[in-house]
């Protein structure tokens, strides 16, 4: 038994839809569907899921949000239509988005999930009618009915151990099953989603349930890729590549498979295979335990932008028990998440998600290292990029950090930080945003070509 799951771009529209149906038929093992809210249709486009948060954000301001509701019923509508299913399923869509957006909103993390987790829902349901229209037995599944269930934290929900017993249920369904991606329910019954693009985490949670004997995951890409194929033209694919340099790339900025989805497949031992619904004769990528590493000590550059730096110098650090601890202690108290610390005797870096401070916070924090650590110097750097490589290889291969380097000073860009050591298979750099695509470039000609 496959599980399979169908990214927003896969079903962005009644053709791919129809190309959705023609893969799944294909091979009768391909029985449990994951299947995202439409996507893009093309690059400009906008994903139904950011139509709908605009609208739930505009009826928490004023109670209206009509030109995006609009919006979110057209994209139903023109695909509805297209497929040849029954337009009374476009008027339940907009029956059942109306009920969401005029129910509570005394919560609003909740009631955004709700709008949000709608998008996945109701192209589900839209997905089995046409698979039931086209002849074939296939049933629509909600979250909670098959046992779904999350951790209470809206946006940002994790599976609960419970949930994968009842799952494994599923097996014993017949038909095609269309599980809609994204979300969840908590114990106490609420929808909760995961964080963006988590639909990928659900085929995950999935497939791990009914040790199912692959996880596909359809996209519109040919296979992962050595680099952001946004940065580098038809960079190298990667055919085989293992769970833990699929989680240190997702994590650091390949947007293509999300970095939470990797732990349950990687417990239960499925493999999961990147494929593209456009041309889905082609082999892919397999992430697996072990691959074969023939192929240098890197497999891949990942980089993102939108980090700061909290930079602290005081004399004598080394020697002050606790300092670490009661620095994170006060990132702690302002529910900031921290992603990296590289220290040296008198200094310590705090690397966090830029989006996370506002002007008033980052004062405040700031203020208080001063005071309480009695710091010599206290600042912060903003738009930096992380860029990392990473390779099971690195571990016996000497020399990968001076041939970084030095494709770094060859492209004239200042490294302001290195993290190396915690993870063995990764290198990680940050440098300024403005030098992101120059870094990634230059890592690639030395690492790839
Ligand atoms: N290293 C990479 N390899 C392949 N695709 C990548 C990589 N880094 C970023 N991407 C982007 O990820 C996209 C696919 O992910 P996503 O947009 O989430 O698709 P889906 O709609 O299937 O969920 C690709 O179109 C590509 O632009
Ligand atoms: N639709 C959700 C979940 C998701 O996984 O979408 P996609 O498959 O388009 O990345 C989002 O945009 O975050």
């Amino acid at each position: 038994m496959k599980v399979v799951k169908f990214g927003g771009t896969s079903v962005s529209s009644a053709g791919q839809i129809k190309k959705v149906f023609q893969i799944v038929t294909a091979d009768p093992e391909r029985k449990i569907i994951v299947v995202s809210a439409p996507g893009k249709r093309k690059k400009d486009d906008i994903k139904v899921t950011d139509l709908l948060i605009k609208c739930g954000e505009e009826y928490c301001k004023t109670g209206n949000g009509k030109e995006a509701f609009l919006a979110v019923v057209d994209r139903y509508a023109e695909i509805a239509h297209e497929l040849g299913v029954s337009e009374h399923i476009v008027d339940r869509i907009a029956a059942d988005l109306q009920e969401i957006l005029h129910g509570d909103r005394s919560n609003v993390s909740r009631f955004m999930d709700a709008v949000k987790a709608s998008g996945e829902d109701n192209n589900a349901k839209l997905i089995a009618a046409y698979f039931q229209s086209c002849g074939v037995e296939a049933h629509y599944v909600n979250p909670k009915e098959a046992g779904l269930f999350l951790t209470d934290e809206p946006g940002n929900a994790q599976v609960l151990p419970e949930a994968y017993e009842q799952l494994k249920k599923l097996r014993d369904r017949s038909g095609v099953l269309i599980f809609p991606g994204f979300f969840g329910y908590s114990k106490t019954g609420e929808i909760v989603t995961f964080s963006r693009g988590g639909s990928d985490i659900t085929g995950s949670i999935l497939a791990s349930a009914v040790g199912a004997t692959v996880y596909e995951n359809f996209t519109d890409v040919d296979a992962v890729y050595t680099v952001n194929p946004n940065f580098v033209d038809n960079p190298k694919e990667i055919h085989e590549i293992s769970y833990k340099e699929m989680r240190e790339l997702s994590y650091g900025g390949f947007g293509v498979f999300h970095d939470e989805a990797l732990i349950p497949v990687f417990r239960a031992g499925v493999s999961v295979n990147i494929k593209n619904t456009n041309n889905p004769n082609h082999p892919g990528t397999k992430i697996v335990h072990h691959r074969n590493n023939q192929n240098g000590p890197v497999v891949g550059i990942a980089s993102d932008t939108g980090f700061s730096n909290i930079y602290v110098n005081k004399y004598l650090m080394n020697r002050e028990i606790g300092f670490g601890r009661r620095l994170l202690q006060i990132l702690e108290d302002f529910h900031l998440s921290y992603e990296h610390t590289p220290s040296g005797i008198d200094d310590i870096s705090v690397i966090l998600r830029q989006n996370q401070l506002d002007l008033a916070t980052e004062r405040k924090v700031l203020e208080r290292i001063k005071s309480e650590l009695h710091a010599d110097e206290v600042h912060i750097e903003h738009d930096l990029a992380m860029i990392m490589i990473v390779g099971e290889g690195m571990r016996q291969a000497i020399g990968t950090m001076s041939r970084a380097a030095a494709a770094f000073a060859r492209s004239g860009v200042n490294i302001l930080m290195i993290n190396q050591g915690s993870s063995e298979v990764s290198m990680m750099f940050g440098v300024k945003a403005a030098d992101e695509k120059k870094a990634v470039q230059a890592l690639y000609e030395e690492f790839f070509n």
